[in-house]
């Protein structure tokens, strides 16, 4: 098969004792992968932990990876946080983030990885790009000041991946996920995203008896969510079947409204009291859903649905929450 690009590649089933390197195999994406790779058959799936290998220092990811020449690579290690956190440290975003995924993926290069998957994020996407997001409102709008240096990071991934595509054939990809959530996820109460800073606030509340809790910004920006698990059964789906320099948005196809996703999580978690709103936090993009139909294309649709997903990440919180609190 050529792609548009001229890359002649035909998508094909993985070899199961290849060695895939996940970089970032401890966050809630890396986990995630790890174990539907180990689930599916792979038997030589590796990984470090920042503390082993700091993903900035140039020298020492280029020393990993011609020591473990792997088949294939799935870059899901990064700087993330949520709307605070990215609005707070724009230059560490920026920096860590472009330093990372120059390094892993010159590295890659070195040493001909043949399958490279990067994941960059939907805040790649102008402010207020035409909804639901199709892949190419890429770069036609401005973006969302509250993760600009993160996505400007993100969209120059994109271009190391299309570039090495042109320059040198090589068949790499690159995914666009919506927000995640599940296992393994970020609860740190100013770093996290929404979905699991809902959790623990609910939890807390449930636990203390509180009559009211107090989320940020308005409540009213829609957001769309997909699960960790959905998200790596997506990637090796795409890893399998899908090739071209275009990058694919994977997600749901539907959002609902951060008050929507409050009242389910204060559902869940058994919580009666009041929600309130303190709107001087920043709501960032008043909408982000992703168009979804090249993923379907490409023969993938999401399975588990936001409730079920709410519900296991919260038990999953629950007999964690002493360690994740810091208690
Ligand atoms: N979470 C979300 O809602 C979304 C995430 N994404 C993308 O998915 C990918 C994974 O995100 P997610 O799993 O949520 O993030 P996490 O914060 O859960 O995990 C990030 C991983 O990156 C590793 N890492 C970070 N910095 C370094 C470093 N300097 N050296 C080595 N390893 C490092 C961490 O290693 P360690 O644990 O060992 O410290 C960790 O395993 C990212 O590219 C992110 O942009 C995209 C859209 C939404
Ligand atoms: C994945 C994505 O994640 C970030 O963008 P975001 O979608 O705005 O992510 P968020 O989950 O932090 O917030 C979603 C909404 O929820 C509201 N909100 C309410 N209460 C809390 C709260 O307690 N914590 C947080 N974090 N948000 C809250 C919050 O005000 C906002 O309106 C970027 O880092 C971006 O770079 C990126 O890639």
């Amino acid at each position: 098969m050529t792609s548009s690009d001229g890359v002649e590649y035909t998508p094909t089933a993985l070899d199961r004792d290849a060695v895939v390197y996940v970089a970032g195999h401890r966050g809630l994406v890396g986990s995630a992968i790890s174990r539907k790779l180990k689930q599916e058959g792979f038997t030589r799936v590796v990984g470090k932990t920042s503390t082993e290998l700091d993903l900035k220092n140039r020298d020492d990811v280029f020393a990993y990876v011609g020591e473990i020449t792997p088949r294939y690579l799935v870059l899901a290690a990064a700087k993330v946080g949520g709307i605070l956190a990215n609005s707070t440290y724009p230059v560490d975003f920026l920096s860590d983030n472009i330093r990372i995924q120059s390094n892993v993926l010159d590295a890659a290069l070195a040493n001909d990885v043949e399958r490279v998957m990067f994941l960059g994020s939907s805040c790649i996407y102008p402010k207020f790009a035409e909804q639901p997001i199709r892949e190419d409102s890429l770069l036609t709008g401005h973006l969302e000041p509250t993760n600009d240096a993160y996505a400007i990071a993100k969209i120059a991934g994109i271009m190391h991946t299309q570039a090495v595509r042109r320059q040198y054939g090589l068949p790499w990809i690159s995914a666009m996920p919506t927000n995640l959530y599940g296992p393994n996820d970020n609860f740190t109460p100013t770093g996290s995203h929404v979905l699991p800073a809902l959790i623990r606030r609910y939890d807390e509340a449930a636990l203390d008896g509180s009559a009211s809790v107090t989320n940020w910004g308005t409540g009213s920006p829609r957001r769309e969510f997909l699960h960790a698990d959905d998200m790596a059964d997506a990637v090796l789906h795409l890893m399998e079947h899908y090739d071209g320099p275009e990058q694919v948005n994977v997600g749901t196809g539907k959002d609902s409204t951060i008050r929507e996703i409050a009242e389910t999580i204060a559902e869940v978690i058994g919580f009666e009291g009041e929600t309130e709103w303190d709107t001087t936090k920043p709501d960032g993009t008043p909408q982000k859903l992703l168009d979804v139909s090249k993923l379907a294309e490409a023969g993938w649709t999401a399975k588990i649905g936001l409730r079920e997903g709410v519900t296991r990440t919260v038990d999953w919180y629950r007999l964690r929450r002493a360690a994740l609190r810091g208690l």
